[in-house]
């Protein structure tokens, strides 16, 4: 630490430059540090820093048509210090194990003999988690030689030398036998302590790679299997097992129009080929043309394949109904039950269901919406024609989404942005890279998307910036675009709140309004459901709240800042302009709340009756919340949490009108705001209260409003003459919130 302490104080007073290594000091330090990894394995922690130093910012950096030739290569000797050396590229091969912290980390050597440690970012998730120096080395095996394009020579947080790419399309790994290396010759393959391991170097055949790529397929590692079936094809192009696997793995990671062609290529060989015929089918599938892949899957049935049959009839059962969705037809109970059944966790953390809540299901978008410009917010949705109320507007499927289970706890610090990404977000980053970086033509719509001031919003990317790796543009669309995908408006919200991220392409073109949003989003596993919560004019924006406005002010500010919004609804107005004094007193009050009266009250529910002493706390609490919005008495519903449970307390002391009156106060409150997780559970608790004091008919009316109020927002507005209405809805709500409907 002394030492690193001494270099960055040399560093920063003399501007002094990292010196540069030897080759032996450089290999020792890295065989420690693989020492260390192999013994600290324990330690899951992690902080990572990205886009470090200058290497991001601008759009220059991505010249990545660079010609391989001699001119352009670059030795690491020749390498400026905190440059990143852009249209030139580095040929190097890997001569050390890797290990992985949050970079692929390994010792690499040009045929110049130089050596330097390289730290591949974005190559390896951190659900990964902390593999192995084996398991890590699988990623670039010694031996192996790579172009790394652009290569960015940079100080790490050692203050020491490292070449750093952030971009896994900017590495490419060579053949051995590659033109490119004809006149290539490696000083140290004189030297006798040669470093390349004589098994790696056996490794050129398409049957190990074949084998290779099973093995990582097996383990769930496609992108490994991918990379590794992708040199058996460099090798055999017409293989069609090798081309087959990897439309497999493609199909895994969902990158379909890359399995289709690599199913198509593997036909053109062997058009009989069932196996490549079926993933076919299933690429058509995910690119939406169902038509087609239903035809190849009934080709598939006419063959006398009985082992096969069950699931080719699968296969067009499920194609005819993703056909349906993607007309705006959904089964709701079924995907309700089908996500109910994979969001189970097992008690190590795991999903149930291996890909947890992703459910298998199309996207849908109304014909009545559009992206046009809005002013001071950018582009936005509007509507072309009137909207009802409860019309389903869009139904999206994630881009990528990472739950918080499927990381292990960390940070991430960008240099750039100045900001700190949750360990789900750095993952999400990590993931969409990795997607791009296989089939870029998924960066057409992802870029369009908002990325801060640095990026221009643009609707139509000149190619060679939509068919670029962007880390940079991805964290920034992460930072401003990504969702919770278990937030507020999930009404299957688990017990606490999670923090997962997920990108979401077309809903990212809402914009925000703390007040008065028309439409609202619920996720059913990745996918996202909006509907509007109230009759729409023609021309009139649509959005939604992005933050729970029940959030006390500062609190909702400071989360919208993130966004870089100054939102000018109603409510952040009169936040923005209250006076320290009031905001201080909101804090004491919350906090008094959250932390002396909410763990009484939680014992309470359980017992049988309220103690009167936490009562008489809460009443002095509730009054002096509302003092705080005298000015404003409407939008009091801030205080939902200690009003409900007064009068829940009341109610637990059988004075069912008092509990009846907050209610009631509460629901006038929220409906207005169509704060509906809010006012549902207050219109199911006063159909109970209803209820206790024998007033059978209103009761009844509650609990029917209650219920349409939950299950609309999921399955659409009932229609008047709808008699078996309430069946249905009673089916949904059993699903959604079992507690509630026990209740009457
Ligand atoms: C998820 S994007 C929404 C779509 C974005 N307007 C666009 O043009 O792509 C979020 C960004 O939109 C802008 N935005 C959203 N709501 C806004 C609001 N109420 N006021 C100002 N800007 C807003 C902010 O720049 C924010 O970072």
């Amino acid at each position: 630490m002394d030492e690193a302490f001494q270099r960055m104080f040399l560093q920063m007073m003399f501007n002094q430059q990292p010196p540069r290594r030897s080759r032996q000091e450089i290999i020792s330090k890295h065989k420690k540090a693989l020492k260390d990894v192999i013994e600290t394995r324990n330690n899951s922690f992690t902080f990572q820093t990205t886009q470090g130093g200058p290497a991001i910012r601008g759009g220059t950096r991505h010249s990545k048509n660079i010609p391989l030739k001699p001119r352009n290569r670059i030795s690491i000797n020749d390498m400026q210090i905190d440059n990143v050396h852009t249209g030139r590229f580095l040929l190097c091969r890997v001569i050390e194990k890797c290990y992985k912290l949050t970079a692929l980390s390994t010792i690499v050597e040009d045929p110049e003999g130089d050596v330097e440690r390289l730290s591949l970012y974005n190559w390896v998730p951190q659900s990964a988690g902390l593999i192995s120096v084996d398991q890590a080395s699988r990623y670039l095996t010694v031996g192996t030689i790579l172009i790394v394009k652009n290569p960015f020579y940079k100080t790490a947080a050692d203050i020491l030398p490292m070449i750093r790419s952030d971009d896994p399309s900017e590495i490419i790994m060579v053949n051995h036998n590659s033109e490119l290396l004809k006149d290539i010759r490696w000083t140290t393959d004189q030297i006798q302590e040669l470093l390349v391991e004589p098994e790696e170097q056996k490794i050129f055949k398409s049957e190990d790679f074949q084998r290779r790529g099973n093995e990582n397929f097996k383990e769930r590692n496609y992108k490994l299997a991918i990379d590794e079936y992708s040199r058996g094809i460099d090798l055999e192009p017409n293989n069609v097992i090798l081309l087959t696997n990897r439309a497999q793995s493609y199909l895994r990671l969902c990158l379909f129009a890359k399995a289709l062609d690599d199913s198509v290529l593997a036909l053109e060989h062997n058009s009989d080929h069932q196996k490549a015929k079926f993933c076919k089918g299933k690429a058509l599938c995910g690119l939406k043309r169902y038509q087609e892949a239903i035809l190849i899957f009934q080709e598939l049935l006419k063959t006398d394949d009985a082992l096969n049959k069950n699931s080719f009839e699968e296969a067009i059962k499920r194609a005819r109904m993703l056909e349906l969705e993607s007309k705006g037809i959904y089964d709701y109970i079924s995907i309700i039950e089908e996500f109910k059944k994979n969001v189970q966790v097992q008690s190590d953390g795991k999903w149930i269901c291996p890909n947890g809540p992703r459910l298998d299901h199309a996207d849908y978008i109304s014909d009545k919406i559009e992206v046009r410009p809005i002013k001071n917010k950018g582009r936005g949705w509007v509507a072309k024609q009137d909207i009802p109320s409860h019309s389903l507007l869009m139904v999206s499927k994630a881009f990528h989404v990472v739950y918080e289970n499927e990381v292990p706890p960390g940070l991430s610090f960008n240099w750039v942005n100045r900001s700190i990404n949750t360990p789900a977000q750095s993952e999400l980053i990590t993931f969409i890279t990795q997607k791009i970086t296989a089939d870029p033509n998924l960066g057409r719509e992802l870029y369009k998307l908002y990325a801060g001031s640095n990026y221009r919003s643009e609707n139509e990317l000149e190619d060679q910036e939509a068919l670029s790796v962007n880390v940079d543009r991805i964290e920034n669309i992460v930072k401003y675009n990504a969702f919770n995908p278990d937030d507020l408006w999930s009404l299957s919200k688990k017990p606490e709140s999670s923090k997962g991220a997920g990108l979401w392409i077309l809903p990212s073109y809402f914009n925000h309004t703390c007040l008065d949003f028309n439409t609202d989003r619920i996720f059913w596993g990745d996918l996202m459901f909006v509907r509007t919560i109230c009759p729409i004019k023609k021309g009139e924006e649509l959005t939604f709240s992005y933050v729970d406005p029940m959030l006390a002010g500062e609190e909702r500010l400071r989360s919208l800042k993130s966004f870089g919004i100054t939102c000018q609804c109603r409510l952040c107005k009169i936040d923005r302009a209250e006076s320290p004094q009031i905001t201080q007193k909101w804090k004491q009050l919350d906090e008094k709340f959250n932390q002396t009266i909410k763990p009484r009250a939680s014992k309470m529910l359980k017992g049988s009756r309220a103690d009167p002493s936490l009562i008489h706390e809460l009443e002095k609490l509730v009054s002096d919340l509302n003092e705080l919005r005298y000015n404003n008495p409407s939008l009091n519903f801030h205080f939902f949490d200690p009003k409900s449970v007064l009068a829940f307390a009341y109610g637990k002391n059988g004075d069912s009108r008092k509990s009846l009156n907050i209610m009631h106060e509460l629901y006038d409150l929220v409906r207005p705001y169509n704060l509906l997780h809010y006012s549902n559970k207050c219109a199911f608790q006063m159909a109970h209260r209803h209820a206790e004091l024998g007033q059978t008919k209103k009761a009844q009316k509650w609990y029917n409003s209650a219920l349409r109020q939950l299950v609309e927002p999921v399955r659409g507005k009932y229609k008047e003459d709808e008699t078996n209405w309430k069946e249905e809805a009673l089916r949904i709500a059993k699903i959604l919130e079992p507690e509630l409907i026990i209740l009457i």
